[in-house]
């Protein structure tokens, strides 16, 4: 059996949990999320997040469907799994300390660039107003690189892929993996949704290109 959670942090689970299930189910309704695909978690502290049980619709999350990890992704307090890529959440938590949400969706576009960029590597955006939208970009004219990853089942080798992303001190906002879907967080919900939001519609426009580019 576990321990239950000290009061102070069932509290700011039961916070994060409302945060994450109402977020969910907007993206959900935008059909990012099919068929139980996707997960979501917001840092608590230093030590602990909150972030979806594996398996769970996440158009129909409630309080229960999200639970405690600490950083290294053990379930704390709790007798269920957490999400199967809990891996990839905590990364980001160790790797940004600014970061304190992370958002995982499988957006139909995100999955057919993920397929047509992955022998490069990388969807490189450039020229787009819309690369204002991530944290620190203050111009259409620059270069947004969002790195293809290979996708695997065993999470280590993924992080590995991305910590040797960062630690090359290459910009990473968010990265797909092959096949698979995106990951992109921020400093709050608001920042992590408009990061998500915004490279849909940037996918979107670089497939749209790609298909109507004689
Ligand atoms: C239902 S297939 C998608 C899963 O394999 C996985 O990629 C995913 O996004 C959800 O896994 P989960 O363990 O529920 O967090
Ligand atoms: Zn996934």
């Amino acid at each position: 059996m576990s321990k239950p959670l000290p009061t102070a942090v069932s509290a700011l689970l039961a916070d994060r949990a409302d945060a994450i299930a109402e977020a969910a189910r907007e993206l959900a309704a935008f059909g990012w999320t099919p068929a139980t695909s996707s997960n979501f978690s917001m840092r608590i502290d230093d030590q602990l997040a909150a972030i979806t049980i594996s398996g769970r619709d996440k158009g129909r999350l409630g309080r229960d469907d999200i639970m405690v990890i600490d950083m290294n992704g053990k379930a704390v307090g709790s007798e269920y799994r957490p999400s199967a890529e809990t891996g990839l959440h905590t990364q980001v938590y160790r790797r940004f300390p600014d970061a304190n949400v992370v958002l995982h969706t499988h957006s139909r576009t995100q999955s057919v660039a993920s397929r047509l960029f992955a022998a490069e590597g990388r969807v490189r955006l450039e020229g787009w107003e819309l690369q204002k939208a991530i944290a620190g970009h203050t111009t259409h004219d620059s270069t947004l690189d969002i790195p293809v990853f290979p996708n695997t089942q065993h999470m280590p080798e993924l992080e590995a892929r991305v910590d040797a992303w960062i630690d090359a001190g290459k910009p990473l906002y968010a990265y797909l993996i092959n096949g698979h879907g995106i990951y992109t967080w921020g400093h709050d919900m608001a920042e992590a949704r408009r990061h998500l939001e915004a490279l849909e519609f940037l996918l979107g426009c670089e497939l749209d290109l790609r298909r109507l580019s004689p």
